[in-house]
C-alpha cells in the first residue's frame, strides 16, 4: 500500500517501479539496486578512510626554536610564500607598515649615532683649548686624510678601528687627533645640514608613535616601545624606540575598537605613507651623506646590518603606491612576542591537503619559558642559529655574545628530556651575513677563539660550526638521533634547505624551492634518505648557481 507521502514525493515517484513490471525486469532492476548500493557504500567507506587518514598522517607539528632574531618567523614567511601563496600575496600589503617603521627605526640608528659622535667631538675640542691632551694610543692608529685637507678618518682596516670606541675613552683620542682646534668648516656646513634634514625628519616621529599606537592595542599588556630610550639629538627627532613588536596574528586581523584593526592600521599606514613621500628626499640626503658614513664608521654602528634594513630602497619604499614584495616582506623585521600556532594547508603540489601547525615562538631570553607547553606532541624541531652573529650581543643582556647563547640553547634542546625523540633539523642561518662579514676581513677567530688560525673563508667556517653543533647534539642527546645541519640564508627565495620527509604514515613536504623545479637543476644536491622508525625523512639541500657556490651541505 503506498502512502501519502510516497505520492508527494518526488523522488520516489521517479524510483517507483513501473507499476507494469516484469519478473525479469524486476529482477534485473534489484540486481542494479544492491550493485549502486555496494559501488555507494564503497565510495563511503573510502571516503571514512581518507578522512581518518587525513586525520592521522595528514597533520604535522613543527616547532621553530631559536633565540631572537635567528630567523623564525621569516622562516614561517617562507613556507606560507611557498605554500599558500594566495594568502601571503594578499597578506603583504599589511607589511607596508612594518617597513615604514624599520625605515624610521634606521633613521633612529643613524640620528642617534650623529648625535653621540657631536656630543664626543665637542667635549673633546673642549679640552683641547683648555690643553692638549695626547695619548700614544692615538698615534699607532691609521688615520689618513682624505687629500683635500679635511682631515677626516678613513679606516684602513678592521684592525684599525677594532679598539675605537670601545668607551668613551678610546673614541676621544681619535676625535682628539683628528679635530684638534675648530671644526672644519666644510664639516661644519655639513653638520648645519644634517641638523636641518634632521628637523625636517621630525614628523617620522608623530607618525612612528601613531604607527605604534595603531599596531598595539590599548588593552595590550606588553609596552608598545623596547630598546633604548629617549636619545639627546641635534633635534628631538626621533627619539622613540629601537624595535616594534606585536603579538603574532593581532596587527593583521584583531579588532581594536569598533572596526577591526587592520582598517584602522591601514588608514594609518596611508597617512605614514604620505609622510615618507614627502621626506623621502631628506631620507635619501641622509644616508648618501659621506659626513654621516665616515662618523657610523668611526662609531663602528652599521645600520644596514640591522634587521629590516630598508634605507638602500629609499626610492622604491617611500613610492606613494608603495607595495611590499615578497622579499620586502621576508626582509622586514616584526619582534615575536608570545607563541602562536599558524595552521595551513597546502594549497598545491602533491601535499595538497596536508595540514600544517608551525609554532612560532619569541626567542628572547624573556620568552623561552612560553615555549615548554609545545614540546608535547611534535613532530620535528627546527632551530634556528644564526652564526653571523659572532660578533654580536643579545639585546636583551647586552653581556652575552649571541653565539654563545645560541650554543647553550642548542644544548638545551637536544638534552631535554621531553625532545629526547623529535626529530631535531638544524639551520645555521644567516650564511649570507656571515660571507659578507669574513668578505670584509672580520676574523672569526677574534671571536670565537677555538676557530684558531683556520682560514677565515665561508667554507671552512660552515663545517667548523656544523661540526661544533654536531658535536652537541651527538654529546647531550638521550638516545642517539640523526642529525641534520644546514647552513641557510632563510630570506633568499633562491637559495635555501628544506627538508622533505616521508614514510609509511607520515608525508611531509616541507621545502622552501619547489622541488619540481629543482630536480633537474644542476645546481639541486644532497638527498639522503636515513629512517626514523616508521617515518623516512629526506633532506634536499639547494645551493642556487646563480650564488655561484658550490654545495657545501651533504648530510
Ligand atoms: N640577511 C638575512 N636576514 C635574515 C635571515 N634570516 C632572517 N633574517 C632577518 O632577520 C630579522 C629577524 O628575523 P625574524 O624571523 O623576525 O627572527 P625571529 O627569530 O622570529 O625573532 P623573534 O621574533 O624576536 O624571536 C628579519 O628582519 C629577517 O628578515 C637570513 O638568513 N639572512
Ligand atoms: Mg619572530
Amino acid at each position: 500500500m503506498r502512502s501519502h507521502a510516497d505520492d508527494d514525493d518526488p523522488l520516489a515517484v521517479v524510483l517507483r517501479p513501473p507499476p507494469d513490471e516484469s519478473p525479469e525486469a524486476r529482477v534485473l532492476r534489484i540486481s542494479r539496486e544492491e550493485e549502486a548500493l555496494r559501488v555507494s557504500q564503497a565510495i563511503d567507506d573510502a571516503i571514512r578512510l581518507e578522512r581518518q587518514t587525513h586525520k592521522k598522517n595528514k597533520i604535522v607539528r613543527v616547532l621553530l626554536l631559536g633565540q631572537s632574531e635567528s630567523g623564525k618567523s621569516t622562516t614561517l614567511r617562507q613556507f606560507q610564500r611557498i605554500y599558500t601563496p594566495t594568502a601571503f600575496r594578499e597578506e603583504r600589503i599589511h607589511w607596508r607598515v612594518i617597513i615604514q617603521l624599520n625605515v624610521i627605526r634606521s633613521v633612529h640608528t643613524i640620528l642617534t649615532a650623529v648625535a653621540a659622535y657631536r656630543r664626543q667631538t665637542s667635549r673633546t675640542r673642549a679640552r683641547t683649548l683648555s690643553g692638549p691632551r695626547w695619548d700614544s694610543r692615538s698615534q699607532v692608529q691609521s688615520v689618513r686624510t682624505d687629500g683635500k685637507g679635511k682631515g677626516r678618518a678613513r679606516v684602513d682596516a678592521e684592525s684599525d678601528y677594532d679598539d675605537l670606541d670601545e668607551e668613551e675613552g678610546a673614541g676621544d683620542v681619535v676625535m682628539h687627533s683628528l679635530y684638534a682646534g675648530a671644526l672644519p668648516d666644510e664639516d661644519a656646513q655639513e653638520d648645519a645640514e644634517l641638523d636641518a634634514i634632521a628637523q625636517r625628519l621630525e614628523p617620522l616621529q608623530r607618525v612612528e608613535a601613531m604607527l605604534k599606537a595603531r599596531l598595539v592595542p590599548p588593552s595590550e599588556d606588553e609596552p608598545a616601545d623596547l630598546g633604548t630610550g629617549p636619545v639627546s639629538l641635534p633635534t628631538s627627532a626621533l627619539g622613540l624606540a629601537k624595535e616594534v613588536f606585536v603579538r603574532p596574528g593581532k596587527w593583521r586581523s584583531g579588532g581594536a575598537g569598533a572596526r577591526p584593526a587592520s582598517a584602522i592600521a591601514a588608514e594609518a599606514a596611508d597617512e605614514a605613507q604620505r609622510v615618507l613621500f614627502e621626506c623621502r628626499f631628506d631620507l635619501m640626503r641622509l644616508w648618501a651623506s659621506m659626513r654621516v658614513r665616515e662618523i657610523l664608521a668611526l662609531r663602528r654602528v652599521r645600520p644596514e646590518e640591522e634587521s629590516g634594513f630598508f634605507l638602500n630602497d629609499l626610492d622604491r619604499v617611500t613610492g606613494y603606491n608603495y607595495v611590499p614584495t615578497d622579499d620586502d616582506v621576508l626582509k622586514a623585521r616584526l619582534k615575536t612576542i608570545g607563541v602562536s600556532e599558524y595552521k595551513f594547508e597546502m594549497e598545491a603540489g602533491d601535499q595538497r591537503g596536508t595540514q600544517w601547525r608551525i609554532v612560532d615562538v619569541g626567542g628572547s631570553r624573556f620568552q623561552r619559558p612560553t615555549w615548554v607547553p609545545f614540546f608535547d606532541n611534535v613532530d620535528a624541531i627546527i632551530f634556528l642559529a644564526p652564526i653571523s652573529a659572532f660578533d654580536q650581543v643579545l639585546t636583551e643582556d647586552p653581556k652575552v655574545n649571541r653565539l654563545e647563547d645560541s650554543v647553550l640553547l642548542w644544548k638545551g634542546i637536544c638534552q631535554n628530556k621531553l625532545l629526547a625523540k623529535v626529530d631535531l633539523v638544524l639551520f645555521l642561518n644567516k650564511c649570507d651575513i656571515l660571507q659578507r662579514k669574513l668578505d670584509s676581513g672580520i676574523r672569526l677567530s677574534r671571536y670565537v677563539k677555538s676557530y684558531d688560525d683556520r682560514p677565515n673563508d665561508m667554507e671552512t667556517a660552515s663545517k667548523y660550526f656544523r661540526g661544533k653543533f654536531s658535536a652537541i647534539q651527538r654529546t647531550y642527546s638521550h638516545a642517539p638521533r640523526k642529525f641534520y645541519g644546514y647552513c641557510t640564508s632563510v630570506t633568499e627565495t633562491t637559495t635555501t634547505a628544506g627538508i622533505l620527509a616521508s614514510g609509511e604514515s607520515k608525508t611531509f613536504d616541507l621545502l622552501f624551492c619547489p622541488l619540481a623545479d629543482r630536480l633537474s637543476s644542476p645546481g639541486y644536491r644532497a638527498t639522503t634518505k636515513p629512517t626514523f622508525g616508521k617515518a623516512r625523512l629526506t633532506v634536499f639541500v639547494f645551493w642556487s648557481h646563480s650564488l655561484n657556490r658550490e654545495p657545501r651541505d651533504r648530510p
